[in-house]
């Protein structure tokens, strides 16, 4: 049976002194061990529903859970709950505290109050995995945006989180880079992390994603495998998202009798697109 790690629950959400809610009645589950992408206009809710997945901000109506238990708005519960649920966030300059690399790293270990010998061996092997070696001992503030993207994602995967939220991760990233961090993904999700990504980049999407979740207005639109998703292609032009341009070249037009031969082309240029990327 599915089990789901994050619930929300007919939530609302209002920034203060806004007109329009931002989060209005939404209801989604993150099923566990999936890879998830999270698609959406600018300002549909993708942000805050990542800050309300956390515990950085609370509900005005609705339920949050964290496997099945309401979340508590209490200070040891939160800090528990941020070990769980690592964010990682669209703008790395929100995310980065520390004065070098390697502190910035180590910060949330130092919090945790793990002993010293782990500490230095978990941020070594950060280093190693998001290629930082070579920056640790460099301030922060003399990164390029690409560089502080992926101390950023270190500063999070570092705490070994069961469910690792990204907003826009690939934003700053170069071809290489977002090679790599896809790579890492893999790794990290083969390792038992559910992932939950919000992105722009819909091929990235198609060929990344096992499980799509389409916001608008705050609200939940559609939610499936990327082949259903994408097949709902009026709806998705109503909420002005467009399909992946591999979709669009390869399948636009074909009729849904021709499914067999629509799935098997998509699996291979899937595996094709795994083995290259
Ligand atoms: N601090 C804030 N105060 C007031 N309104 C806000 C604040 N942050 C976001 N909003 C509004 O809440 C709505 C949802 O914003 P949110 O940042 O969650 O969208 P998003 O889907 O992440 O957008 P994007 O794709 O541009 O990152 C938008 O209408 C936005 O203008």
């Amino acid at each position: 049976m599915q089990e789901y790690l994050l619930e929300f629950e007919q939530v609302y959400y209002t920034y203060p002194g806004a007109q329009e809610s931002a989060l209005n009645g939404l209801t989604l589950k993150i099923p566990s061990g999936k890879r998830c992408a999270l698609i959406g206009q600018n300002g549909c809710g993708k942000t805050t529903l990542f800050l309300l997945a956390n515990g950085l901000y609370k509900p005005d109506s609705g339920i949050v859970r964290w496997r099945n238990e309401p979340l508590s708005y209490n200070r040891n519960y939160l800090s528990n709950l941020r070990q769980k649920v690592g964010l990682v966030f669209q703008d790395p300059e929100q995310q980065l505290v520390a004065s070098t690399v390697e502190e910035d790293i180590s910060y949330g270990l130092c919090n945790l109050g793990l002993p010293e010998p782990e500490i230095k061996d978990r941020v070594e092997q950060a280093l190693v995995e998001f290629e930082l070696t070579a920056l640790a001992e460099r301030p922060v503030h003399h990164l390029s945006l690409g560089q502080k993207k992926r101390v950023s994602i270190a500063d999070v995967m570092v705490l070994h989180p069961e469910l690792l939220v990204l907003d826009e991760p690939t934003a700053y990233l170069d071809v290489k880079h977002t090679r790599n961090l896809i790579a890492t993904l893999k790794r990290i999700h083969r390792d038992g992390t559910t992932l939950l990504m919000a992105t722009h980049d819909l091929d990235l999407v198609y060929r990344w994603a096992d499980w799509v979740f389409v916001m608008d207005k705050g609200q939940l639109m559609l939610e499936g495998k990327p082949q259903h998703v994408f097949s709902q292609r009026t709806l998705l032009e109503e909420l002005e998202l467009g399909v992946p341009l591999i979709y669009e070249m390869l399948f636009d037009g074909l009729s849904t009798e021709e499914e067999v031969i629509i799935e098997r082309v998509r699996q291979r240029i899937l595996q094709l697109f795994r083995n290259f990327s």
